[in-house]
C-alpha cells in the first residue's frame, strides 16, 4: 500500500477552537462573528449558511480564517469545478467527502493548487458525527466507525487531502496509523452536561484535544448561549 506522506501545514491559527455559525441569517450571523471571533482561532461557515446566503457569506467572516464546511461530493470533474469557483473566497479549509474516492480528491486538490500559496487546506470528511455504530451499519459498512474512518482517511490522505474530519473517538487509530502530520478536525464535541443533540460520537473539548485533535468543532454549545462570547473563551481558554 502506498505510504501517506503529508507535508506539515501552514500558516494555521494555534487557538484550536473553530465556532460553527450554522444560521441562514446574515445579521445574526455577524452578530454571532463579532461575539466568538476574538476566541476562536476559526469561524466555521457551512451548508446552512453557503445555501442561504452564496459566497457571500464570507462578508459575515468579520476577516477571520473561515473553514469553509460545505462536504463537496460528485463526479471528480464538479468537484474540481466548486473547488475553482470557491478559491476567489479564500477559504482556509475546505471539506471534501472522502466517500467521494480517490479520483475525486486528487481533482479537489490539483484543482485547489491553482489557489497558490493562499490554497485551503482540502480536509476529507471521514463518517459524520452524527452516525453511530448502527446507523453506519444500516448504510451497509461493516466493522464500525473506527474502521471505517481509518479506511477512508488513508485513501483521503493518500489521493492529496491535508486532513481528516472525524470523531474523537478515532483520533487514536489516526495518530497511530498516520503520525502527527494531518490535521485533524473534531466536530461532536459537547462540554460536559451539555445536551448531545443529534450528534452520536460525543467528547468533550479537552477529551479531544488530549487525544490529538488538532482543531475542535464547537457549534450549537456556544451559538445557543445566553452569551455566546462568554461561552467561546470559556471552552478555548479550557484546551490551553
Ligand atoms: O462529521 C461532522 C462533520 C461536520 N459537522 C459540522 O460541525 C458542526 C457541529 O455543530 P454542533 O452544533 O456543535 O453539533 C455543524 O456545523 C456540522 O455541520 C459535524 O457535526 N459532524
Amino acid at each position: 500500500m502506498t505510504p501517506v506522506v503529508l507535508e506539515p501545514a501552514r500558516n494555521l491559527p494555534h487557538n484550536r477552537l473553530i465556532t460553527a455559525i450554522d444560521t441562514g441569517d446574515a445579521a445574526r450571523a455577524h452578530e454571532l462573528v463579532e461575539a466568538v471571533g476574538p476566541h476562536c482561532g476559526l469561524i466555521k461557515l457551512g451548508l446552512e449558511a453557503f445555501s442561504a446566503l452564496g459566497p457571500a457569506v464570507f462578508a459575515a467572516s468579520g476577516g477571520y480564517p473561515v473553514f469553509l464546511d460545505v462536504k463537496l461530493h460528485d463526479i471528480p470533474n464538479t468537484v474540481a469545478g466548486a473547488v475553482r469557483a470557491l478559491l476567489p473566497c479564500r477559504p482556509a479549509m475546505l471539506t471534501i467527502h472522502a466517500a467521494g474516492g480517490a479520483a475525486m480528491i486528487a481533482a479537489a486538490r490539483e484543482a485547489a493548487e491553482n489557489a497558490g500559496d493562499a490554497r485551503p487546506l482540502l480536509l476529507a470528511v471521514t463518517v459524520l458525527t452524527s452516525l453511530s455504530a448502527g446507523e453506519l451499519s444500516q448504510t451497509g459498512v461493516a466493522g464500525g466507525p473506527r474502521q471505517q474512518v481509518l479506511r477512508l482517511g488513508r485513501l483521503a490522505l493518500n489521493a492529496g487531502a491535508d486532513g481528516l474530519v472525524c470523531s474523537a473517538a478515532e483520533i487514536s487509530v489516526l495518530r497511530d496509523a498516520f503520525g502527527a502530520a494531518p490535521v485533524l478536525v473534531v466536530p461532536g464535541i459537547r462540554p460536559a452536561g451539555a445536551g448531545h443533540g443529534d450528534q452520536a460520537r460525543v467528547a468533550t473539548p479537552q477529551e479531544a484535544v488530549a487525544a490529538g485533535a488538532s482543531y475542535i468543532v464547537v457549534g450549537r454549545p456556544i451559538t445557543q448561549a445566553a452569551d455566546p462570547a462568554a461561552a467561546a473563551a470559556a471552552i478555548a481558554a479550557s484546551i490551553v
